[in-house]
């Protein structure tokens, strides 16, 4: 691939561009806010001025509501050899498409399985999507070349191909990305009537559970409403688990022993689900999840600590395969949680004292 057109570029759009600029693709930007193409171009994810002729590759992520039309378009104007779309719902797009009575040879639906809870592309980055999966959901109709070049923009965004069924797809994210967005929503929502002085003591684990819940809704209405069906399924199952653990409460909250050991059993049960469940989660690169030794490392709340800290790490020759920072509240400090291979973590503990880091735990 030489050349590609990204319409749509926010969040998604500009990530991909980013990428593939960086792996020397000419990629002109459009976007019907001419704004966020001026500013795509501006990160250096390529020109926000029209292509002269048609490109290799149009790459639509536009919001998914306004999908099939803005292809449809596209496709009338012969604007590229092949089209491609990033929405989070794969079945929609392409029935609507179907029913413009489009040939859809040229057509392939595909999904990053990646993102953030910012949109537009000052949140954008070029490393965005790698090691993660992109959906590509391939029809029997769908030119080779039109793969192939789906293929390659996968590749150069370093992340993982994964074919399925589009329908296959919606009923997959809507287990893993939709109905978990929403348990995110519900539970933030409970904060914002509480009680000052318990929010202030919000720590990780509530920042873990709600980060998405900070997605623009508007984004969100699009997919949900693409994919009602299997995501009210999924959250009636959970709602009735929800039932369940309710009750196991109550029961814990009893004078009568037995009914204490019922409600035990019960909330055990979940808590042992719950973890059955989360060990199924791939770890880096789609894996299966490692084991890493946290270091912990405390941290002024001043430019460059982190950079610091990785440099230090590098000269010690320890790779550090996750990181997650831990802002204190109410403090100008945070705790940086260094995620190696257990063998390293000797060595890293050493060598960041050694530099006049403060270790925790
Ligand atoms: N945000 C995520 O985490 C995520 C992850 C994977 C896939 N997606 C999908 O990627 C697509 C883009 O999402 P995003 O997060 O980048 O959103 P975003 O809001 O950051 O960007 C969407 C861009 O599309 C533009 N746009 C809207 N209507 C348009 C139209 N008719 N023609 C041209 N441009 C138009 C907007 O001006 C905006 O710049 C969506 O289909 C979404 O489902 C999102
Ligand atoms: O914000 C994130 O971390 C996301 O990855 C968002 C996420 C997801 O649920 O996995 C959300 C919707 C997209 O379709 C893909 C990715």
């Amino acid at each position: 691939m030489r050349t590609a057109l990204v319409i749509g570029t926010g969040l998604i759009g500009t990530s991909a561009a980013l990428a593939l600029a960086q792996r020397g693709v000419t990629v002109h930007l459009d976007d019907h806010d001419p704004e966020q193409a001026r500013t795509a171009a501006a990160l250096g994810a390529g020109t926000d001025e029209a292509p002269e002729g048609p490109v290799d590759v149009a790459i639509v992520a536009a919001p998914p509501a306004h999908v099939a039309r803005v292809l449809a378009d596209a496709m009338r104007r012969g604007v590229a050899r092949g089209y491609l779309d990033v929405a989070s719902v794969k079945g929609g797009p392409r029935r609507e498409l179907e029913s413009l009575g489009l040939d859809l040879s040229a057509y392939l639906g595909t999904h990053p399985m990646s993102g953030r809870e910012k949109s537009g592309p000052l949140a954008a980055t070029g490393d965005l999507f790698e090691g993660r999966p992109w959906v590509l959901t391939p029809t029997r109709d769908t030119d080779t070349e039109v793969l192939n070049l789906a293929l390659e923009l996968v590749s150069h965004c370093r992340a993982v191909p994964v074919v399925m069924d589009a329908d296959a797809h919606d009923r997959a994210v809507a287990l893993v990305s939709h109905m978990p967005h929403l348990v995110s929503s519900l539970v933030a929502a409970r904060l914002e009537h509480a009680e000052e002085a318990a929010v202030r003591l919000c720590g990780q684990g509530i920042r873990d559970v709600t980060r998405i819940a900070a997605s623009d809704p508007r984004m969100w209405i699009d997919i949900l409403s693409a994919n009602p069906g299997p995501v009210a399924d999924l959250l009636s199952d959970v709602a009735a688990d929800l039932d369940e653990t309710v009750q196991a409460l109550r029961a814990l909250q009893s004078s009568d022993d037995a009914k204490r050991g019922e409600g035990t059993a019960g909330v055990e049960a979940v808590l042992r689900r719950g973890n059955a469940g989360q060990v199924r989660v791939p770890g880096k690169h789609g894996s299966a999840p490692r084991v890493y030794e946290t270091v912990v490392v405390l941290i002024d709340d001043q430019p460059g600590q982190l950079a610091r800290i990785f440099a230090d790490a590098d000269r010690a020759g320890v790779n550090i395969e996750d990181v997650r920072i831990e802002h204190a509240t109410g403090q100008q400090a945070g705790l940086v949680q260094l995620m190696v291979e257990p063998r390293a973590a000797a060595a890293l503990k050493e060598a960041l004292r050694q530099r006049g880091w403060a270790l925790r735990g």
